[in-house]
């Protein structure tokens, strides 16, 4: 049964309660983790989390990812709108990958608008803060039960 879900997050998410929090709700990155686990075990999923502000040590996480997950969370911050290395590492890693954002991206600035993971993900869940997770959770085991 695949119920392992690596949730990853990029460039800035160390310091989420210092960023605007009118797009990503005030709370720590802690606090994130904390909500994210609780949906796993409210959807019997398994959540292992990964943070990192280095994009070398991203792409190395999404190398190893299929020998320990079934199924990725992916909000890579600012690196979601031009990282096409990260873009390549999840078709290397070849597992299904939910791009998830707290902000609405697609009503932000332009530069917001364009992800550079499309063609790779699963599927995408934006705008509806920490609850997203929920979504993307629930969209990776509709993907494992395909
Ligand atoms: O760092 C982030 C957070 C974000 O990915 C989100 O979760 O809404 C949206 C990105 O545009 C931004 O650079």
């Amino acid at each position: 049964m695949r119920n392992r879900a690596l949730v990853m997050h990029g460039i800035n998410f160390s310091a989420l309660d210092r960023r605007p929090a009118e797009h990503y709700g005030g709370l720590t990155y802690a606090q994130l983790e904390r909500e994210i686990t609780r949906f796993g075990r409210e959807l019997d999923v398994t959540v292992n989390c990964f943070q990192s502000n280095y994009e070398g040590a991203f792409v190395e996480e999404l190398h190893k990812a299929s020998d320990y997950a079934d199924g990725i969370l992916i909000n890579p911050g600012a690196w979601t709108h031009y990282s096409w290395a990260i873009r390549d590492a999840i078709e290397i890693a070849g597992l299904p990958a939910i791009e998830v954002h707290l902000s609405n991206v697609d009503a932000r600035e332009p530069f917001r608008q364009v992800s550079v993971l499309e063609g790779v993900r699963t599927g995408k869940v934006a705008g509806k803060g920490v609850d997203g997770y929920r979504d993307g959770l629930q969209l990776l085991k509709e993907a494992w039960e395909r």
